[in-house]
């Protein structure tokens, strides 16, 4: 039978989840699932369910488990032929416990980087609202200044980066991911990176997944719909 690879990215808001599973995804060809970019997707559509989402991501609030789940399990369970990396989810435990009845994680990354870090990063993060691709005006910016690389669109900030909103999402980052990330820790998964530069962080990741990639594969996931 096929072997496969799955994998969850954690962190605060800011902490590089999004900058490090990209590097994941094109070294190691993970499909990456991201939470933040579904949820902007179906604000975007603006139907019933998006404008609920909308108004929890605006005041920086986690947006209800049933949504978080019903949104991303089924995106799971078509990829259960596949390797995958999820990024912002799960974010709390009643997440991960309904993840762990559809899938059982291989692999969980954690990020520690100091507050004042994510602060300045966050006050710096500008987003092409269509593609998803994000720049920092310092560590990696468009080539010209407010102008998505490929399309020469404009570039937005999030909401939900203003500092109003970050503080916020901070402190709620914190209490909530503790018992998620204890859990991780129970099931000898989790692994855990410090620093403030991603650049000195990523050659760490690469070599766990180089060694976990190729020693801990797993079967296919088990559909739970009939
Ligand atoms: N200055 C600096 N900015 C970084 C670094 N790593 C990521 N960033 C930027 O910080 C912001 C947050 O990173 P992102 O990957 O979006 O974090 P996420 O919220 O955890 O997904 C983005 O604008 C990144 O371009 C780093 O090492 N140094
Ligand atoms: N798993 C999740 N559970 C609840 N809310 C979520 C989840 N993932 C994302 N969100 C909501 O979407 C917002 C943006 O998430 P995301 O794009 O992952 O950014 P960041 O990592 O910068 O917080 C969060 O502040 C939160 O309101």
């Amino acid at each position: 039978m096929a072997k496969f690879f799955r994998a969850a990215i954690m962190g605060p808001p800011g902490s590089g989840k999004g900058t490090i599973s990209k590097r994941i995804a094109q070294s190691f060809g993970l499909q990456y699932l991201s939470s933040g970019h579904y949820l902007r997707e179906s604000i975007a559509a603006n139907t019933e369910a998006g404008l609920l989402v909308k108004s929890y991501v605006e005041r920086g609030m986690l947006v209800p488990d049933h949504v978080m789940t019903r949104l991303m399990l089924p995106r799971l369970e078509q990829l259960s032929g596949h390797s995958w990396l999820l990024d912002g989810f799960p974010r709390t435990l009643s997440q991960a416990r309904a993840l762990n009845n559809l899938c059982q994680l291989d692999l969980v990354i954690s990020l520690n980087i100091p507050y004042e870090t994510l602060r300045e990063r966050l006050s710096d993060r500008w987003i092409h609202p269509a593609s998803g691709r994000v720049y920092n005006m310092g560590f990696n910016p468009p080539r010209v200044k407010g102008k998505d690389d490929v399309t020469g669109e404009p570039l937005i900030q999030h909401d939900d980066d203003k500092p109003e909103a970050l503080m916020a999402r901070l402190r709620h980052y914190k209490d909530v991911a503790k018992p998620v990330i204890d859990l991780y820790k129970s099931q000898g998964i989790l692994h855990s990176f410090s620093g403030t530069e991603t650049d000195r962080i990523w050659p760490y990741i690469n070599s766990l997944l180089n060694t976990k990639m190729h020693t801990q594969p797993s079967d296919a996931c088990q559909s739970q719909t009939p």
